[in-house]
Order: structure tokens, then sequence, then C-alpha cells
């Protein structure tokens, strides 16, 4: 699915990311974790294209895609959920879900000014494909709340839905965890594990190691922009290149 190759990316003649490769296979969970300032936000963004390679190669789906824009990786199918990402306010959940959607169908401006019967299927359609996509996070009972009158974890949840409604091949989370307590932890975990279970390929960028650890088929482990380890959850955690990397920062 993802093939990354010698990725690096420098600020200031310091390296964020330096000569990076992973893969991501078809259905898998692929997580990144690694201490404070290792480079785990720098390799999302090279991914997604919101920030740009100094070398490398970015493989997506047989594309190559590292000087691709965003949007363009986005139309191959990569989702992406943002750490910082809000909702909308004065907003519904549903209009949330709905307002991301109206740019894929075919009805232009005038026929939704005119309200044309194209425009009145496609909002047909749209409205049930939210619903749908609601159900799926387990937010169709909040359909018709205010979107930021929501718990976080909902919130978050919300922002799921949004980008399940692109119907990504990838789905890229960044920090999904971040900011999450106790049960609302445990509840994105299980709405993870779904997606996983109906086959999506996950990538998740996370500080919370055993957030990742109990999701991930798969760990990568950056320190300093490099990879330390890679490898199945159990494995990479008896790693003692891991231990120190994370014991020197507590250190
Ligand atoms: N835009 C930037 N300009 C300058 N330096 C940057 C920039 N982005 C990241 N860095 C530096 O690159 C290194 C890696 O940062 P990055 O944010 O990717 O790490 P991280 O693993 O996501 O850290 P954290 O877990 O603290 O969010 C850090 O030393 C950081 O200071």
């Amino acid at each position: 699915m993802l093939t990354v190759t010698g990725l690096s990316r420098s600020f200031g003649g310091v390296y964020a990311v330096r000569d990076v490769s992973l893969a991501v296979a078809d259905g898998e969970v692929c997580g990144v974790i690694g201490p404070n300032g290792a480079g785990k936000s720098t390799l999302f963004n090279l991914i997604t294209g919101h920030l740009e390679a100094d070398h490398g190669q970015i493989s997506f789906r047989g594309h190559r895609v590292e000087r691709l824009a965003p949007h363009r990786r986005a139309r191959l199918g990569m989702s992406i959920v943002f750490q910082a990402a809000r909702v909308f306010r004065g907003m519904t959940v549903r209009e949330n879900v709905m307002v991301g959607m109206h740019g894929r169908t075919g009805a232009g401006f005038v026929s939704a000014a005119l309200r044309l019967p194209r425009h009145r299927r496609d909002e047909r359609e749209i409205t049930a494909e939210a619903e749908a996509v609601l159900s799926r996070v387990g937010l169709a009972e909040w359909a018709d709340r205010p979107a930021d009158l929501l718990p976080i974890g909902q919130q978050r949840a919300l922002q799921l839905a949004r980008a399940l409604c692109a119907r990504p091949r990838l789905l890229l989370l960044d920090e999904p965890a971040s900011g999450l307590r106790g049960q609302e932890r445990e509840r994105l975990a299980a709405l993870v594990e779904e997606l996983r279970a109906d086959g999506l390929t996950i990538l998740l960028v996370e500080h919370d190691v055993a957030f990742v650890t109990r999701l991930a088929d798969r760990v990568v482990v950056l320190d300093l922009g490099r990879v330390i380890a890679d490898g199945p959850p159990a494995e990479v955690r008896a790693d003692p290149l891991v231990l120190a990397a994370y014991l020197g920062q507590s250190a």
C-alpha cells in the first residue's frame, strides 16, 4: 500500500527525519512511535505532502507521490485525521460530515442554487451517506447536535467520520489519542479495531506507546529522526535500543 524509501528532511541543517524507510501492507495497522522530537510529526507531514522531502521516495498504491500536492495524494486514497483538527462550530454533527462531501458530487453550484432535481438527488445521497458513516463511528444518535458541544472523544470520532467519507484506502492518524482520557481512549481504540476488521489500512502516529502497541500489527520506532526498530509490538517493546531511547528521555 505504502512504501517509504530513504526519506530525509532537515530544518536549518539538523535532520528531523533521516534516511527513513518503512512499508505498510494492505490491511495492516502500522504504528509509528518515538520519544519527543523523534521526527514522528515530520514523517507524517512528509507522507501526506504537507512537507516536502529533501531526499527519498514515497510510493502509494504503485504511484510515486513524493512530489505530489496533498490533495492529489488524497485523490489517490490517502485520508488524514490531523491532531489539531477542529470541528466546524455552529453546525450539527451531520452537517460537519456533509460539508466535506459536496465537492465530490456531480451537480455544481448552479443546480444547487436553482434546486434542480439533480441537486436534490445529490442531497439525498449525501444525507444517506453521512448517516451511514456516522453509524459506523457510533455517532448516529448525535447527528442533530451541535458538533462543538460534543465531548472531545466524540469530536475525535467525528473527525474520523469525515476522513472516512472520502472512502480512503489508507487512513493516516496523527496522535489520535492525545487529550483523551481512559474511557474515551478505550472507545477510540475499539473504533480503530473495527476499522481494521473492515480491512482498512491504517498508519497511526502516536505518542502513547500502550495505545499503539495494543492496536498495531507492526510498530516502527523513530529516535532522533532514524528508524531504530521495526517489528511486531511485543518484539519492539523488548528491544534494548527502544528501551534505551525512552529511558534516555525520562532520565
Ligand atoms: N518546522 C520546523 N522547523 C524547525 N525544526 C523543526 C520543524 N519541525 C520539526 N522540527 C524539529 O525536528 C525534530 C523532530 O520534530 P517532530 O515534531 O517531527 O518530532 P515528534 O516526534 O513529532 O515530536 P513530539 O512527540 O514532541 O511531537 C525536532 O528536533 C524539532 O525541533
